[in-house]
């Protein structure tokens, strides 16, 4: 019992030998076994440290959670979401890897990959906008990543440049699950109430109960970012695989126009024009590019490209897809 107080955690790692064999390491890590660094940043309930492993000097970036905070503001199933979500996306090179979550009397403590590039938001607005043959590379890792998460049922809900990383080799690193939904096997197809409507869950609940209200009236709504949430999300109050799918047609006319496609002065404004259908491509926007943004960019979910249609759409003709995609060189950020 000694180890609970010195905020450790035992943790199971799964372990595959180099005979492919699964088998299963104790791994017992708390706080004492890390020193902590620099701030990366802040989030509304988390700060975010670089942290170094004692025993094996492996960097880390560790997301440190206030727990009195979380509870005043009622967000403990985002933190439950949160590392179920990233235990269950434990395998992508494009996904930010949970490795162990322990937790003292004050806070939460997840142990992350370190993702030293920071936001492709940030390249975004220091480029202005990106190239074609970058847009190609971003944009085909960003998917890649997507369908790993699709398969593993899991829609991440709030995909935005702001959330892709960047690691050291420049490659992208997806985080913030807080928000995702888990598609629960057996009730995958939910169960339609009399209306015919789907079931929706609490987060989901949550933001059909407070759409249009200012976010600090927001009585614990799930919050999207409004330039890149679905028409569906704000129609039917429920997201799906599509409403990625809307996001990412969002993040590929962001990084070639210089600016997300719906923007307005306001978050209803925003909405409004979402629903509405309402952008413009800017002159120059190129054209294999915006065939692929329009079959994106379409009200209706089940009208949208399929992952499969976007890796084969020409805008991504010559890449690469699978491992290959990874291994390669980032191409330099102009
Ligand atoms: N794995 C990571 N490696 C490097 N920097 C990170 C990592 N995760 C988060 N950060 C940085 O730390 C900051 C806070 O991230 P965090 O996920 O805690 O909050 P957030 O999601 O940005 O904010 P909010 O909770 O309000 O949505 C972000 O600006 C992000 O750039
Ligand atoms: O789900 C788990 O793995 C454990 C289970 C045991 C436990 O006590 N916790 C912390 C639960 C919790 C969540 C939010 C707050 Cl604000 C306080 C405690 C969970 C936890 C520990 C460390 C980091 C995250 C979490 Cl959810």
């Amino acid at each position: 019992e000694e180890w609970k107080d010195r905020g450790a955690a035992v943790s199971i790692q799964k372990h595959i030998d180099s005979n492919g064999n699964q088998t299963h390491r104790i791994v017992k890590k708390g706080v004492q076994d890390f020193s902590f660094g620099r701030t990366l940043g802040e989030g509304s309930y988390s700060t975010v440290l670089a942290a170094t492993d004692r025993q094996t000097l492996t960097e880390y970036a560790i997301k440190v959670l206030d727990k009195r905070h979380i509870i005043k503001e009622k967000k403990v199933k985002y933190v439950n979401i949160e590392k179920n979500t990233l235990n269950r996306l434990g395998d992508h090179p494009g996904i930010v890897r949970l490795y162990y979550t322990f937790q003292d009397e004050r806070s939460l403590y997840f142990v992350l990959d370190l993702a030293t590039g920071g936001e492709l938001l940030g390249f975004v607005k220091k480029l202005g906008s990106f190239d074609e043959e970058c847009t190609r590379f971003y944009g085909a890792q960003i998917l890649d990543a997507i369908e790993y998460m699709h398969s593993k049922g899991v829609i991440h809900r709030d995909l935005k440049p702001e959330n892709v990383l960047l690691d050291e080799h420049m490659h992208v690193k997806i985080t913030d699950f807080g928000t995702a939904k888990i598609l629960d096997l057996p009730s995958q197809t939910r169960a339609n109430n009399s209306d015919g409507k789907p079931q929706l869950d609490r987060q989901e609940q949550d933001f059909a109960n407070n759409i249009g209200i200012p976010d600090h009236e927001r009585a614990n709504s799930f919050v999207g970012t409004a330039e890149y949430v679905s028409p569906e999300l704000l129609t039917d109050k429920s997201a799906c695989k599509g409403s990625d799918l809307w996001a990412f047609g969002c993040i590929v006319f962001q990084l070639l126009a210089g600016r997300p496609p719906f923007k307005a002065g306001n978050e209803y404004q925003t909405f409004q024009k979402i629903v509405n259908l309402e952008y413009q491509f800017p002159p120059g926007f190129p054209k294999v590019a915006r065939d692929l943004v329009e079959r994106l960019l379409v009200l209706d979910p089940t009208k949208r490209l399929t992952i499969d249609n976007i890796k084969s759409h020409p805008f991504f003709e010559g890449v690469s897809w699978g491992k290959q995609l990874w291994k390669q060189k980032a191409p330099r950020l102009k």
